[in-house]
């Protein structure tokens, strides 16, 4: 036995001609606030469901707590899923909603009543239980749906964009309310979300999908340091993208850009070798603004396109005079250079090597 809460081994999905999934293999931790993170149609729903047992999938093998459970349909699998839609029954008060999957597994009147009161309490809502759900905010409906999910007591918490109708000012405080909900119960939870802030700032682990496969299963503080590819490094956080030539390996790897400007990288894809087309990925943050003086490893004289005001960080966006360079980079509202800088003014930006990831070119 393992103390995996989740372990898919192989798992492939076929729709027709479509492939939705493609090996997928993974492994969730007890107790993980775990998230599935891809853009629109990656495969990420239909992963939840064949978690759930909600699709089959074509082939490969779900375990749940170490037991196979790939042939259990999802009403025989002790797992819960929170769809986007709550899908709260509206006619029903708060009370029944949470207590409807007890009574389906029937359980006593007393365990219902004290298990809706401590939910209630978990969820801050202790006063609504007579409240229709259809008369809750979406906020509110929202929390009966995880209190109704969390009801049955599920092995794992499956979430399916829970928070992606509600507005941006609730969804923050949302954000934090399941954070500290899950700090509490300590159960695994399993969130599918486009959204890479939500899985960066609410995530113990996330899995990186792209077209039905993973591409990099880390914490959010491995993935954005440390990201496998481009693609997952573009999809994490904001970059800056430089294409070009690898023209050196030794004893320092360089890039060369279509106007001929050399700069030092750290090749982070084995394959490369010189004569390579490559792209480099730069974080704004590890990019600065240089004076002639400086130390660094490399150094980009650009024009200043546009600023945009940022309150409390200005971003500029710059290129390079022949443009085969554009580059974005932040600095503080309140300094020197943020009062005299404008468009069409001159600077010249640093990064050090270890900053100028090089990827091959996709
Ligand atoms: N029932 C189905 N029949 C045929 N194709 C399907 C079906 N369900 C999903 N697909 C296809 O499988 C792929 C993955 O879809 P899925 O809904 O899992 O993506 P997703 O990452 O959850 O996207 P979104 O964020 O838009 O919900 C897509 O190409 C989709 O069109």
């Amino acid at each position: 036995m393992n103390n995996f809460a989740l372990e898919l081994k192989n798992i492939e999905k076929q729709y027709g001609g479509v492939t939705a999934l493609e090996k997928i293999n993974l492994q969730v931790k007890e107790g993980d606030f775990f998230f599935l993170l891809g853009p629109s149609g990656c495969g990420k729903t239909t992963l939840l469901k064949i978690i759930a047992g909600l699709e089959e999938p074509t082939s490969g093998k779900v375990f749940i707590k170490g037991r196979d459970e790939t042939e259990l349909r999802a009403n025989k699998r002790n797992t819960a899923t929170v769809f986007q839609e709550w899908a709260l029954f509206p006619h029903m008060n708060v009370y029944d909603n949470i207590a409807f999957g007890m009574r389906m597994h029937k359980s006593s009147k007393q365990h219902i009543e004290n298990k809706v009161n401590e939910l209630l309490d978990l969820i801050h809502m202790i006063g609504f239980e007579n409240r229709m759900a259809y008369q809750l905010s979406g906020g509110q409906q929202q929390r009966v749906a995880i209190a109704r999910a969390l009801a049955i007591e599920p092995d794992i918490l499956l979430l399916d964009e829970p928070l992606s109708n509600l507005d941006l000012a609730l969804r923050q405080k949302m954000r934090l309310d399941l954070i500290n909900l899950h700090n509490k119960i300590k159960k695994t939870f399993i969130y599918v979300t486009h959204d890479q802030t939500e899985a960066m700032t609410m995530g113990s682990s996330l899995v990186v999908m792209n077209k039905g496969k993973i591409e990099q299963v880390g914490s959010p503080r491995e993935i954005y340091k440390n990201p496998v590819n481009d693609y997952v490094a573009t999809f994490i956080g904001e970059t800056n993208e430089i294409s070009g030539t690898i023209t050196e390996m030794t004893p320092v790897p360089v890039l060369e850009t279509r106007n001929g400007q050399k700069i030092k990288i750290d090749i982070r894809d084995s394959q490369l070798r010189k004569g390579d087309k490559a792209v480099i990925i730069i974080r704004p943050e590890h990019a600065t603004v240089m004076s002639e003086n400086d130390e660094v490893d490399n150094r980009f004289d650009l024009i200043v396109e546009n600023i945009a005001y940022f309150g409390p960080t200005l971003r500029l966006y710059c290129h390079t005079k022949q443009k085969d360079v554009t580059f974005f980079v932040d600095v503080h509202a309140e300094t020197e250079l943020a009062s005299i800088v404008n468009i069409g003014s001159s600077i010249t930006i640093g990064v050090n090597r270890e900053y100028a990831l090089c990827y091959g070119a996709k």
